[in-house]
């Protein structure tokens, strides 16, 4: 299902910015569904208001299993071409782990490791709403790339509202990056630390990812995680 993109760009953009987009990854229609499931409220377990926690203002829901039949061919069909590249950045910063080829292989080991509640989830922000700069970090399993999705239209439904990424390289200040989603456009990025080539070989980059101030309207996202939670 997406063996046909161009995974040397792609790679090529995770390694070098620790993101790459997928352009049109989902139509108008499908981002229209997903963010109807949002109120609709049924096929979640759970719901966070991020004021709560600290985390931002504005709420999200993780589904719950069986995910949405498009989340799940999404997270299984990308894992596979992630799984090379998340190898290479373990081997690359000396980390011991290594990634099986498929998803569901992925799964039985962060299930044996009892983080079995799954992490793909929907985000909803209104006027003021932003989300902090976080890790999605659940549990002792991690698989270092994640994507996300923006289901809402740019100017049209909302204003505001970007895509940030920080990167803080070792001994330097976090730098910031905003990754121009449109809707139905899909980014994929580092969850929390990436290898960077330097002129003493590789050092490791730690990455963040938040959303600024909504100003006007509603903002849906779609996140998924290939790890599951404790
Ligand atoms: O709403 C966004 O664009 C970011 C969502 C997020 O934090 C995630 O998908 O992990
Ligand atoms: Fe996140």
């Amino acid at each position: 299902m997406f063996s046909t993109l161009d995974w040397r760009a792609l790679a090529g953009g995770l390694d070098g910015n620790g993101w790459a987009m997928l352009p049109g990854l989902l139509d108008a229609g499908q981002c229209r569904s997903l963010s109807a499931l949002y109120d609709s409220g049924t096929g979640f377990r759970s719901r966070v208001v991020m004021a709560r926690h600290g985390f931002g203002r504005g709420e999200y829901r993780y589904f719950s299993y069986p995910l949405p039949p498009l989340v799940a061919a999404m997270r299984a069909g990308l894992y596979p071409c992630l799984a090379p590249i998340a190898n290479e950045w373990s081997a690359r910063m000396g980390l011991a782990v290594r990634f099986p080829d498929t998803h569901a292989a992925f799964l039985a080991r962060c299930h044996a490791a009892g983080q079995v509640h799954p992490t793909p989830l929907l985000l909803r922000y209104g006027p003021d709403d932003y989300n902090c700069l976080h890790q999605d970090l659940y549990g002792e399993h991690v698989f270092p790339i994640q994507l996300a999705v923006l289901l809402s239209c740019p100017e049209a439904d909302f204003s505001g509202g970007e895509f940030v990424l920080t990167e803080q390289r070792p001994r330097m200040q976090s730098r910031a990056e905003i990754v121009p989603l449109r809707q139905g456009d899909g980014v994929l990025f580092a969850v929390s630390q990436r290898p960077m080539r330097g002129v003493r070989g590789d050092y490791r980059v730690t990455m963040r990812h938040g959303v600024s101030r909504v100003r006007t309207g509603t903002r849906h996202t779609l996140g998924v995680v290939f790890h599951d939670a404790a």
